[in-house]
């Protein structure tokens, strides 16, 4: 059975980013959260344009759009990144929920962004992992045993196929890329189960809950950088166990907004808690993947 949403929950104290939203899952995330009447929902995108159609579809669904904001953010530029949270300091100041859903999967060439590193380990992992950092102290003193902060990070069940090669993290290495899901794309969506459980460890103390979540297999752009052979393959998964955009919203969603529950750091398969690839419990990986991460970052001046 389908995780269902209640129809009754109150987000009226809640800041909400969320990421990813002009298309797929996201979209759909938009248009429900908006419906819940959010404090802010802020929906960082890339074109702007973009963002004002999907604040048309939010407006049309559900007439709920008064609270939602479009601002601009790149994850593919990390100084983007650092922008979009600098202006969000400064000119909001409060966060409650911080909703990393937008990635990008490329499994047959190696794309390099504006910072030069592969594009789904900076899109999918390196950005929202920025993201998450520059706004901690943020979310950390908005929140209260009321209100409690939620940190998510739309993963995917691809983590399974992920390893985590610390002198190989750009694909610098690999000579054959080529793979549907075992290529840098499940590395990531590793990366983001231990981001997430790392995370509810560092913010134990702090009404904070953190969540990896995979949304189910849906049809959305997200293949769209990949060759004949592999959308190929990914259309073969669609027609075995295709879900609407809507029931991976809903997925996504619900273990964040259920108030019953009050677990963190957990995985969760189509909203029901899972227990992941095993490397996600593998502490030195985990400090290690932290440490890495914020020396990349260090490097580029952003932290
Ligand atoms: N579709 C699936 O079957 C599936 C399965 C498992 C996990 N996921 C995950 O769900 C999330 C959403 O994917 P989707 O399927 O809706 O794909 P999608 O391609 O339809 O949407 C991706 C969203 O991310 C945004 N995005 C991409 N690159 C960006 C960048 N550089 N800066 C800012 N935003 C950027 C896009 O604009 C879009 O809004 C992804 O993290 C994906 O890995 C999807």
């Amino acid at each position: 059975m389908p995780v269902k949403l209640d129809n009754n929950y109150d987000l009226s104290g809640y800041v909400i980013i969320l990421t990813g939203a002009t298309d797929g899952i996201g979209k759909d995330m938009a248009r429900i959260l908006a419906g819940f009447n959010p404090k802010r929902l802020i929906l960082p995108v890339r074109n702007k344009e973009k963002g004002n159609i999907l604040l048309e579809y939010i407006k049309s669904s559900n007439g709920h759009a008064k609270n939602v904001e479009i601002w601009e953010m790149d994850l593919a530029d990390l100084q983007s990144v650092k922008n979009f949270a600098n202006k969000f300091i400064k000119e909001v100041g409060e966060l409650h929920m911080l909703l990393n859903n937008a990635g990008v999967m490329s499994s047959n060439q190696v794309i390099k962004t504006k910072d030069n590193l592969e594009i789904q380990f900076q899109v999918n992992h390196l950005a929202p992992f920025l993201l998450t950092l520059l706004l901690l102290d943020t979310i950390k003193k908005s929140v209260s045993a009321e209100l409690p902060g939620k940190i998510a990070f739309t993963s995917s069940s691809g983590h399974f196929n992920g390893e985590i090669d610390f002198d190989n993290l750009n694909l610098e290495k690999r000579s054959s890329y080529w793979h549907p899901i075992k290529g840098n794309y499940g590395n990531t969506k590793l990366m983001n189960v231990i981001v997430a459980k790392e995370l509810s460890r560092i913010v134990q103390n702090e009404n904070i809950r953190t969540y990896s979540l995979h949304p189910g297999i849906i049809s959305t752009n997200l293949n769209h950088m990949n060759n004949r052979y592999t959308t190929y393959f990914i259309n073969l998964l669609i027609m075995m166990f295709e879900i609407s955009a809507e029931q991976g919203a809903i997925n996504t969603l619900y273990p964040v907004l259920s108030p019953e529950n009050k677990e963190t750091g957990e995985y969760y398969n189509e909203g029901i808690k899972q227990e992941p690839n095993k490397i996600a419990n593998d502490q030195e990986v985990a400090n290690k993947l932290w440490k890495v991460s914020e020396q990349l970052l260090r490097e580029h001046g952003l932290i």
